[in-house]
């Protein structure tokens, strides 16, 4: 009897890792706002401070704070108008006291003034005359020089993902162009006889292709530039041509189906034939996922790997192996997860570690995991679920009002 001989998810990431820091990590220069979803590959300095001058938060006159102490709508200050600055230009005037200046929400204050009064807390009084019914303290309403973005220091460090904030923020440093990583390039490969593509007839016994798009996204999503998708037969002499050219201008090549211990699997015996060192991990103590096939090539500087045909056991060692590693990779912030307590009891794997899919619900001290039940070739186990959660190899399982993370997918 033939029996896989399995790794832990731990032992499998660290090979994986290992294998997976030869790729090449290479860095391009893009226009930053087409940059959402892309890692920046360098730290950003900004070459000056932003704002680059004392800015207003508000519509009102900029004083000398202390000339308003006492103030009060009883006993209202006066002080004399030397001026109107305009959005976008420079005050003519240093104030004195006694004096203040109309700056309007984002205009620059005139040297002297240290605050701000809103326009709300000032009366017209005579020709050329405010007065101000409210007391400021320094710094009321004012944007300090470099209080956004300090010139010359790194304000978004290498390994962020851009998202709209951070295109904001390198536009308002004058940044349009960035350094980000190069995407991995991902060969998608389904095998099996029984596959069809989504667009065509389903005949008897005949199942449409979901693992090619659901994989496809899911590299899309983390990073990556799907350069070719396939559908192939079980058959021995088609997978080795389809990956042996796949290898040639991937970084990775994913398969799924093929990976268990039916006659017509081939995928690990294949791998093995072309890639040097070959297969590293066959199957994982893990479910779903355990007939997993991980295997790297030196020369092409290629990760093969054999995913579960059952779509959702593929899908979530995709997200549970590469999901982590690819975000390592490049210097990323681990992914984080949403705390919830468990709704009911729910068993784990003897011998395994167990993924449980799970629903949030609103609940408990904030959320509550409803788990997914479901074999793990029904795809609506996944549309069902937010996430999911670990169940260690050493517990039977987790217990109503139990404290769990859960990982959104
Ligand atoms: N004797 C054993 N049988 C099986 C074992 C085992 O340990 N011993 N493991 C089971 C588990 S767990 C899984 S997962 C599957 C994985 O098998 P394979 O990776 O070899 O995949 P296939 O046999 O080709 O397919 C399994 C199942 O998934 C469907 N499938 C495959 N690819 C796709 C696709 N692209 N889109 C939609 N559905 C797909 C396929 O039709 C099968 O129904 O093996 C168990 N058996
Ligand atoms: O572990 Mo399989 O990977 O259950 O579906």
């Amino acid at each position: 009897m033939k029996l896989l001989r399995v790794d832990t998810l731990d032992e499998a990431m660290e090979k994986l890792l290992r294998a997976a820091v030869m790729l090449p990590l290479n860095t391009q220069q893009i226009r930053t706002e087409e940059a959402v979803g892309r890692v920046l590959a360098g730290d950003i300095v900004s070459a000056e401070d932003i704002p680059g001058f004392r800015r207003s938060t508000v519509d009102g006159y900029a004083v000398l704070a202390q000339d308003t102490q006492g103030a009060a709508e009883a006993l209202p200050v006066l002080l004399r108008v030397v001026e109107e600055v305009d959005a976008g230009q420079v005050p003519k005037h240093r104030l004195q006291s006694g004096q203040c200046a109309y700056v309007p929400t984002g205009g620059m204050i005139p040297e002297g003034a240290d605050a701000m009064v809103m326009i709300e807390y000032c009366e017209p009084f005579g020709t050329g005359q405010i007065a101000v019914g409210q007391p400021v303290s320094p710094g009321r309403d004012v944007v300090p020089v470099g209080d956004d973005i300090r010139g010359g220091s790194v304000f978004l460090k290498k390994g962020t993902e851009v998202r709209a904030q951070e295109i904001g923020g390198l536009l308002a440093a004058g940044i349009i162009e960035i350094p980000v990583f190069a995407p991995f390039r991902v060969t998608v490969l389904s095998t099996g006889d029984e596959l069809v593509e989504p667009g065509e007839p389903l005949g008897p016994g005949q199942m449409r292709d979901i693992n090619s798009g659901v994989l496809k996204t899911l590299a899309r999503q983390y990073g990556c530039d799907v350069i070719h998708t396939e559908l192939i037969k079980d058959d021995r002499e088609q997978l080795s041509r389809t990956i042996y050219s796949a290898m040639r201008g991937s970084d990775l090549v994913l398969l799924s189906g093929g990976s268990s211990q039916g006659n017509r699997d081939f995928t690990a015996e294949v791998i093995d034939q072309l890639a040097k060192p070959g297969v590293f991990t066959h199957g994982l103590a893990l479910k779903p996922g355990k007939p997993t096939i991980l295997g790297y090539d030196e020369s092409s500087r290629t990760i093969l790997a054999g995913l579960p045909g059952h779509p959702a056991a593929a899908m979530l060692v995709f997200v549970l192996l590469f999901g982590r590693i690819l975000k390592q990779l490049r210097g990323e912030k681990p992914p984080v997860c949403m705390k919830a307590q468990m709704e009911c009891n729910v068993p784990g794997a003897p011998g395994r570690e167990t993924c449980q899919l799970v629903q949030l619900l609103p609940g408990g001290d904030g959320y509550l995991a409803r788990p997914v039940f479901g074999k793990s070739g029904l795809i609506t186990t996944l549309t069902e679920a937010d996430g999911f959660t670990m169940i260690p190899v050493n517990r039977e399982g987790l217990h109503t009002g139990e404290r769990v993370c859960v990982w959104p997918i």
